[in-house]
């Protein structure tokens, strides 16, 4: 992304890529409007790709570049320069595809959310989500110092308390789009090999993660892969997970409460050890035990809270 697209979307003006993030001159309110917008063509452009498997296969989100360019008047359409053979049911999935793409592009794609997203962290405006997961395994007791390791999962910054409490041996660190290419690793979490039993981790950090996975199927996916990660080698020790979202996700969701998701994260063998709800968001530390599962019935979305106003965020396992 251009520096000129950054600055006309937002007035940031410092460059961030490969540094430590960062922002100037980006009011909240626009960091939230980044924010929403990202997730929407973020959503929307996962259904035109899932609509598209059916004309182009094996094709999804890291791909479908290549592959629709692959074909000369498929990237024509793409681009938007052959509107005139937009009139199959192909072209216009494609058309459409192409102007999503384009609208993330020029608002500033992942770069820009990762910015916006930074500025959630400052602590003038809600601060580091990690500061909660610290306080609260010292309240519990629950890691003895420099003996545990953890994974984060969506990572903006190395220097995050996670990281610099020292209470973990090791961080592993992996995001979509690696802000510190040496610190952080750049890949998708799905796609991230699961290490051997003794590189595996105690505790799992999902910290405003889930609600940036498009679609519901896969976030279950990612919760279900996220127990694969702990190590079996101390069967003493907890095996941990802390998560954050968006406060409305789980208090005006048609889909989904905090009574929905303790009987879904349970069918997982997770337990809630705490619960906290901010001005923002809401924290979770969950404990996970494998042999601990229940049935999984929450296949699919069952209306939890009815009336106009509420978004439709939801899980399915
Ligand atoms: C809103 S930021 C949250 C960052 C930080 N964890 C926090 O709590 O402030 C979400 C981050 O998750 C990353 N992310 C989303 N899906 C991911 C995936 N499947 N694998 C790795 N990172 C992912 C995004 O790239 C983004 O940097």
């Amino acid at each position: 992304m251009g520096l000129l697209n950054r600055k006309r979307v937002t007035g940031i003006t410092e460059k961030s890529k490969n540094q430590n993030v960062k922002v100037r001159n980006i009011k909240p309110e626009k960091a939230r409007k980044v924010i929403r917008s990202f997730h929407t063509l973020r959503k929307n452009r996962s259904k035109l790709i899932n609509d598209l498997t059916q004309h182009f296969h094996g094709i999804n989100e890291e791909n479908y570049m290549e592959i629709i360019r692959s074909d000369s008047h498929m990237k024509s359409v793409f681009e938007n320069q052959d509107k005139l053979s937009n009139i199959d049911a192909k072209s216009v999935l494609v058309g459409e595809l192409g102007k999503v793409h384009r609208q993330m592009e020029s608002q500033g794609g992942l770069e820009l959310y990762q910015l916006a997203s930074t500025l959630g962290q400052q602590v003038s405006r809600g601060g580091d989500s990690s500061r909660k997961l610290i306080e609260w395994l010292k309240e519990l007791n629950l890691m003895s110092k420099g003996t545990y390791r953890a994974l984060e999962i969506g990572s903006l910054s190395s220097k995050n308390v996670i990281s610099t409490c020292g209470l973990f041996q090791t961080v592993t660190r992996v995001d979509l789009h690696s802000q510190e290419p040496e610190e952080i690793i750049e890949c998708d979490f799905m796609e991230f090999a699961v290490p051997k039993e003794e590189d595996r981790y105690d505790l799992v950090s999902c910290s405003l993660v889930l609600n940036f996975v498009p679609t519901p199927i896969q976030r279950g996916d990612m919760l279900r892969r996220i127990r694969l990660f702990f190590t079996e080698s101390n069967p003493e020790s907890p095996k941990l997970l802390f998560m954050v979202l968006p406060l409305p996700c789980i208090t005006n969701s048609r889909y989904l409460d905090n009574s929905l998701l303790l009987s879904m994260m349970s069918s997982l063998g997770f337990k809630q050890l705490k619960y906290h709800e901010a001005t923002k968001v809401v924290y979770w530390l969950w404990e996970f035990d494998k042999n601990a599962k229940g049935p999984n019935i929450y296949r699919s979305k069952k209306e939890v809270r009815s009336g106009k106003n509420r978004n439709n965020f939801s899980i399915l396992l």
